[in-house]
């Protein structure tokens, strides 16, 4: 078995491909291109995975495969391989090195006629950019010992299949995928933990106002009670020494006018009694009649 050279490939352009272009022969591959149709398994923040299918890719148009993801992509070229010869498929290092490994492949029967799908999958850590006629894949030729008797005589892709889109729909879970999840869940519980953390701080602004309320009430009660004992203590006072008037009256106090002034010492001034050492005789106050104790006992 030998591989087909540039030389062959470009000699024989018009049997293997419907766009015979000399620039498509790199090395001893053919390169393909990115075609009219293809399919992106849809994320986690797509709207509707579940209605999501295959797009069409017109010329100038780019389309994304994210991290994570598979796609098929269908070939721009129609390729027909000769009974003597099978053909072996790849994706182009440049887009290999990004991390689109190509899932699919990796061969073309003898007979096969018409397009190619790749079934690609974003393996790296960006999200890969591509457009239609992007130069991404790689055919090469090689002869077999003798045409096989055994080939494909059906016809070969004209577009995605749906049969093969329905055996990958749904949302691909992917480790970016879950991180994504995880992202997102991590910033709606904070989101969650922030209106909790607010409520509470609401609360707690409720209940410091409700306790300044309270203190003020206290301290008008404790005002109150202060000014009724102060009251209280002054009419009980005000009784106490009312009654204590009555049961202990004063007893008068003589008054005596001064002695003339003599021009004498205060001894001189004494009385001889005085002077002896003998106490003066104070006079005795009226004495009440009988009748008027009596009727002070009454009472
Ligand atoms: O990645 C690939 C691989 C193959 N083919 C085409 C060329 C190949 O000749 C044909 C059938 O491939 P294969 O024989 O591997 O598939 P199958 O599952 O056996 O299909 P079938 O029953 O039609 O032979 O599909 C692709 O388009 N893409």
């Amino acid at each position: 078995m030998a591989f087909w050279s540039s030389q062959k490939l470009e000699a024989h352009l018009a049997r293997l491909t419907d766009n015979p272009d000399p620039g498509m022969v790199d090395c001893n591959a053919l390169t393909l291109r990115v075609g009219p149709e293809y399919y992106v398994t849809p994320g986690l923040e797509h709207p509707s995975p579940r209605t999501h299918t295959k797009q069409p890719l017109d010329i100038g148009q780019g389309m994304t495969i994210p991290p994570g993801q598979f796609a098929f992509l269908l070939t721009e070229e129609k390729i027909t391989i000769p009974p003597e010869v099978m053909g072996f498929i790849s994706v182009k290092a440049t887009y290999k090195l990004k991390g689109l490994v190509n899932v699919s492949g990796f061969h073309v029967d003898p007979g096969w006629s018409g397009r190619l799908i790749f079934t690609v999958f974003n393996a790296g850590p960006s999200t890969i950019h591509l457009e239609r006629r992007l130069p991404v894949f790689l055919l090469w030729i090689a002869d077999l010992d003798a045409p096989s008797e055994k080939r494909k005589r059906a016809p070969g892709h004209e577009g995605i299949p749906p049969a093969i889109i329905s055996t990958i729909t749904g949302v691909v879970d992917s480790i970016y995928a879950l991180e994504k999840r995880v992202e997102k869940n991590i910033a709606d519980v904070s989101v969650k933990q922030d209106a909790e953390i607010k409520k509470i701080a609401n609360k707690q602004d409720d209940f410091r106002d409700e306790v300044v309320e309270l203190k003020e009430r206290q301290n008008k009660i404790l005002l109150g009670f202060g000014i009724a004992a102060v009251v209280a203590g002054a009419i009980v006072g005000a009784g106490v020494k009312m009654l204590g008037d009555r049961l202990f009256p004063a007893a008068p106090v003589a008054i005596t006018a001064p002695p003339p002034a003599t021009g004498r010492t205060d001894d001189e001034q004494a009385t001889p009694a005085a002077r002896n050492g003998v106490a003066p005789v104070v006079p005795r106050p009226p004495e009440r009649n009988a009748a008027d104790s009596r009727d002070k006992t009454d009472n």
